[in-house]
């Protein structure tokens, strides 16, 4: 890439989109081309393909998607497969008409198997059956990687895949059904802190940057505490989802987003095939740390950041979803990026970052 590219961010306002923004911005790229999703709905393939006829983009980061955590993902099942496959059809296939250079897809590691070999590398990719609750999220984001694989075969196009592990950040969804669940453990916990101290301006100021279904900036503090005790919140503890035990990885999406214009600065597709023989696959490259945490330890590290010395209790009618993922991240440290920011450095920074946006 050039530093006066022009370059398309697809997702440009979310989590992951938002710091790729930034970082190409921090190292002097300068030439965008934005759009939100109200402005271009990239599961209507028709004004995809008449924007990328009329912006002719040289570079494509394709970070909008349809995401969200296991709550979400199992519940609004038919939404997940059906936008996700809709995206990342018509904008890489939008990419290949208009001869894009090179274009970044991001997938995630639930397209696993539920009982893949952990560390779970590349090569584990479609071997046996995938976790429930995210099923038809991984099968789109399994579509998605082998489009770019296969254009890239069959038209010698430069489109590569990567698969991040769980993500948190800046820009992050703080919803407390339909996020992951550090923003959720975030959010929960500060409530909790908040009515433990009776900070009742505190609580407003939050409601009222971030409503929850029957409770807003203006409400009694009754009904504050009514509504949001059915979300686990109480002043005394924090009722957590499933049993604590699942292992989760996570990386900071600032640290998602360099891995990723690193990616594209360095790294062709025709480098991810070396070493294969005639049937190349599994190309995509996994971003992470490769360090994992129980739920219930991410929980009190969250505790010790916020301050909270009430409780946390954990409902195992909810579900735990895949008990381990951890990424196997010897490719991309071959390719010569690590990470840096450990977790609970990573929870202080977005906790700030809570404050200051609530
Ligand atoms: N968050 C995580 O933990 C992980 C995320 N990923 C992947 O990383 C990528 C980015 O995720 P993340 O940043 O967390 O997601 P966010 O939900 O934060 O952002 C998604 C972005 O996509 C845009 N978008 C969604 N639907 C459409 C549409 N139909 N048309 C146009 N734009 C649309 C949204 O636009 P607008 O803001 O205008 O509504 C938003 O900017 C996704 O591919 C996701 O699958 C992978 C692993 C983990
Ligand atoms: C990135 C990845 O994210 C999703 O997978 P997930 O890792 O299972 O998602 P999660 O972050 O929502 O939960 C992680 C763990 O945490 C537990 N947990 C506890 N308490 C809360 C809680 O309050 N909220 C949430 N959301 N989870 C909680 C929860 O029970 C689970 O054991 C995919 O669907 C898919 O989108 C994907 O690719």
């Amino acid at each position: 890439m050039e530093k006066n590219s022009k370059i398309f961010v697809a997702g440009h306002r979310g989590l992951v989109g938002s710091a790729i923004l930034k970082n190409l911005q921090d190292k002097g790229y300068h030439h965008f081309v934005l759009r939100t999703h109200a402005e271009l709905d990239l599961t209507d393939q028709s004004a995809v393909c008449r924007f990328f006829e009329e912006e002719k983009p040289e570079y494509v980061f394709l970070a909008a998607a349809h995401v969200g955590g296991i709550m979400a993902n199992s519940r609004y099942r038919a939404d997940f497969i059906y936008q996700n496959l809709m995206i990342q059809n018509n904008v890489i296939h939008a990419s290949f008409l208009n001869k894009i250079k090179k274009l970044l897809f991001l997938g995630s590691t639930c397209i696993y198997p539920r009982e893949a070999p952990q560390p779970m590398t590349e090569n584990c990719l479609l071997t046996s059956s995938l976790e429930y609750t995210n099923e038809p999220y991984a099968i789109a984001k399994i579509a998605g990687l082998k489009m770019c694989e296969s254009y890239d075969l069959q038209y010698g196009t430069n489109f590569i895949a990567v698969m991040p592990t769980n993500l948190y950040g800046p820009n992050d969804n703080f919803d407390l059904e339909t996020s992951h669940v550090l923003p959720a453990m975030i959010r929960k916990i500060h409530l909790a802190n908040c009515l433990m101290q009776a900070d009742w301006a505190a609580l407003r100021k939050d409601l009222d940057q971030r409503p929850v279904e029957g409770v807003d900036g203006k409400a009694e503090s009754d009904d504050i505490e009514r509504v949001l005790a059915k979300y686990g919140v109480f002043p005394d503890r924090v009722e957590l989802w499933g049993t604590g035990r699942p292992l989760r990885e996570f990386l900071w999406s600032e640290e998602m987003a360099d891995a990723s214009v690193y990616i594209m600065e360095k790294v062709d597709f025709a480098d991810l095939c070396k070493g294969q023989g005639p049937d190349i696959r599994n190309t995509h490259i996994n971003i992470g740390t490769g360090v994992e945490h129980t739920i219930r330890e991410v929980a009190q590290m969250v505790c010790r950041v916020v301050g909270f010395t009430g409780t946390v209790n954990f409902d195992a009618s909810k579900p735990d979803g895949t008990l381990r993922k951890l990424t196997d991240v010897s490719k991309l440290h071959k390719l010569g990026w690590h990470h840096q920011v450990e977790l609970e450095e990573g929870i202080d920074r977005l906790y700030q970052w809570y404050l200051k946006n609530s």
